[in-house]
């Protein structure tokens, strides 16, 4: 690492020959491959931008000017030239965000992963500075599953119309999301990209006339300052141009010079433009480029050689349903399966093996995802939209109007629910249970173990006049939870063996174990308790209020934001009932949560067993004191 070691900051890459930065660009390659083996990371899509960022650095001035990353998942090389090379604990507590990450770097700009963003960004951030006439530069980046996003078009809608605006987009075309981009705009992309555009015209005109230095070079720099009417002659650009977007391209994305001649062009361009930049995921890694299911996409820890993982973990929630969607797609034909470009993140590859006709890739369009599916549940079908919980944060509208207003059977199956931890505030499934309470009709459910999630998707399934949710964590299954009893509608994990017992303890879904250890650590106390998972928890159960009314206190623990989750419900449901018993809900707080692993994140928000233990002893003890008090009173009257 002889070059890469010496590069403190994006001006350190200035006075770096051409020999140099190809030999720095293997350097940062084969470092990726050494350090996101060890820790887990997004590998093929930093692989694939290793040249495009080195020419970023090079052509635009961070941070004054603002180089902004779409998702952010592909900053791992611009984190390297940015003065950030100990990749040792990447996506852990105290190490490196696996995103941009603003506490980090005054390089960083927008952190927030979501994809489809950073046109937005660029938009505001480009007028600010015509208002308050700075001459710094915008540059978004921008994948071409990203701009698949409906938001990116809303803004490509605006930033086409100031013509003098100057902003620069670049478009870094891997043809691919995690599979392959689908849709009319990567069919486009891929139209621009064979065709004999301006720039490979321009690089081949180069190469021939470079074996003549003394005419060509000459020759070279006339034919490239006749640009725009040769550029149309050569080739109809299409779309972007036609939408009023000036279009550079298709560029080679890993040929440095090429990188920096186009940029250079559009910096000075002095309106929007886009430079169309065609780049490879997971270049220069045999296992990644091996990989037609996501070229390494996201991996945990692998062995460099091979690109095997080192552990396999047994079952996890999103290999249970993705087994009992095709069992459900055998035994029912009007099931059919939407995703938002996470066909085998979210366990859908199955069932698209299965059935490749009734599964829809709507390319990252949560929205248009869940209209859509109102439009297949209207026209008879039962559509169910697996999607990663926080992503749903987006079609929340569409799910409202469209979906719950239109009574719309349509399963929503929310992957990686709760803490996920290591991907940061944006991928924590924190808000789903409290921004859906507010949706008539809508049903939540929240299994507890891999056979509720099998009995609780047909559950869903089978309701065709509402939406109805599945939410389920991210990662190991854990073992099954065997229910003792049934109030209602409700499983009874754990009887508390008295008439009049101490504590209700309402768990929801995957928290089933630690609230069964919390019932073990208060009987310790001589603290009684009932552990009931709900199941769905979304109404509230109408045997909920009469079984809390024989308890002194009702504890509500769940893995959702606790303003507005499932803790809130419940309560109203007692107060609704007039049941006056005190309660006490555990969850996560209303704030954005570092990166660090599941378990840290939970002992550092206080979502353990002990924690949650000791504070109902504490309650309990409170109540006991008041109760004493009110006897001693009652017999000194
Ligand atoms: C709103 C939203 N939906 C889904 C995702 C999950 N996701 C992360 S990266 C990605 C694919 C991005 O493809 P592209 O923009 O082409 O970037 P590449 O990885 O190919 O460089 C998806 C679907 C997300 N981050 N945000
Ligand atoms: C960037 C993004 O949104 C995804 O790639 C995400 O990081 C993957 O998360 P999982 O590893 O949980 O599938
Ligand atoms: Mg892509």
């Amino acid at each position: 690492m002889a070059l890469l070691t010496r590069i403190t900051g994006p001006r350190d890459l200035d006075r770096l020959s051409p020999e140099q930065l190809d030999q720095l660009a293997a350097e940062i390659r084969s470092f990726l491959v050494d350090a996101v083996s060890k820790t887990g990371g997004h590998l093929g899509p930093n692989l694939g931008v290793v040249e495009l960022t080195i020419a970023l650095h090079r052509v635009f001035e961070s941070p004054k000017d603002k180089i902004l990353w779409d998702t952010g998942h592909q900053s791992y090389v611009h984190k390297l030239l940015t003065g950030r090379q100990d990749f040792s604990r990447l996506k852990m507590k105290g190490g490196l965000s696996g995103y941009p990450a603003r506490a980090e770097s005054e390089h960083d700009v927008i952190e927030n992963s979501h994809a489809s963003t950073v046109l937005g960004w660029a938009d505001g951030l480009a007028k600010a500075n015509e208002v308050l006439d700075r001459d710094d530069h915008v540059v978004a980046v921008i994948g071409d599953g990203a701009l698949t996003g409906g938001m990116a078009w809303e803004a490509l809608n605006n930033i086409a119309e100031a013509k003098d605006r100057p902003l620069v987009i670049v478009v870094n075309d891997n043809e691919r999301s995690y599979a392959p981009t689908i849709g009319g705009l990567a069919n486009h992309l891929a139209t621009l990209r064979t065709t004999d555009g301006y720039e490979r015209f321009l690089a081949r005109t180069k190469e021939i006339l470079d074996r003549t230095p003394v005419v060509g070079r000459p020759l070279y720099e006339t034919l490239h300052g006749a640009k725009k009417g040769l550029k149309d002659f050569i080739a109809p650009q299409g779309m972007f141009e036609d939408l009023g977007l000036k279009y550079v391209g298709p560029i080679d994305g890993h040929d440095i010079e090429a990188l920096e001649s186009a940029l250079t062009r559009a910096k000075r361009f002095g309106g929007p433009v886009i430079v169309h930049c065609l780049t490879e995921k997971g270049r220069g890694y045999q296992p990644a480029l091996a990989d037609e299911a996501d070229r390494f996409h996201a991996v945990g820890k692998i062995h460099p050689d091979t690109g095997l993982p080192i552990s396999t973990s047994g079952a996890d929630w999103t290999g249970v349903f993705a087994d009992e969607m095709v069992k459900l797609g055998h035994e029912r034909e009007d099931v059919v399966a939407i995703t938002a470009a996470m066909l085998q993140p979210v366990g859908l590859d199955k069932f698209a093996k299965a059935f490749p006709d009734r599964v829809y890739d709507v390319g990252i369009a949560e929205q248009h995802g869940a209209v859509s599916a109102a439009g297949l549940a209207t026209g008879g079908l039962h559509p169910v939209f697996a999607v990663y919980a926080t992503f749903l944060n987006r079609a929340f509208d569409q799910v409202l109007m469209d979906v719950a207003l239109h009574k719309c059977g349509v399963t929503f199956v929310l992957d990686r629910a709760g803490i996920t931890g290591t991907d940061g505030a944006s991928h924590n499934g924190m808000w789903d249970m409290s921004i859906l309470q507010v949706v008539p009709g809508l049903r939540i459910a929240a299994p507890r173990d891999a056979d509720q999630v099998r009995a609780q998707l047909r559950e869903a399934v089978e309701v065709d006049d509402a939406p109805t949710v599945v939410r389920y964590s991210k990662g190991a299954v854990g073992p099954a939870v065997e229910a003792v009893g049934r109030i209602g509608g409700m499983d009874v994990l754990r009887e508390a063996g008295t008439d009049r017992p101490d504590v209700l303890l309402v768990s929801v879904g995957a928290l089933a174990p630690m609230c069964l250890e919390i019932a073990g650590l208060l009987d310790q106390q001589g603290i009684s308790t009932t552990v009931v998972d709900p199941r769905w928890v979304k109404p509230v159960d109408e045997a909920m209020a009469p079984l809390a009314d024989r308890h002194r206190v009702v504890v509500t623990v769940e893995d959702n934001g606790r303003v507005g989750g499932v803790g809130c419900a419940v309560a109203q449901a007692l107060r609704d009932a007039g049941v006056d018993v005190p309660l006490r809900d555990f969850g996560i707080p209303p704030r954005f949560l570092d990166h660090a692993s599941r378990k840290e994140v939970m002992a550092e928000i206080g979502l353990t067993a002990p924690d949650i233990a000791r504070q109902v002893t504490g309650l309990v003890s409170k109540l006991d004191g008041r109760y004493e008090r009110a006897e001693v009173e009652a017999a000194r009257d």
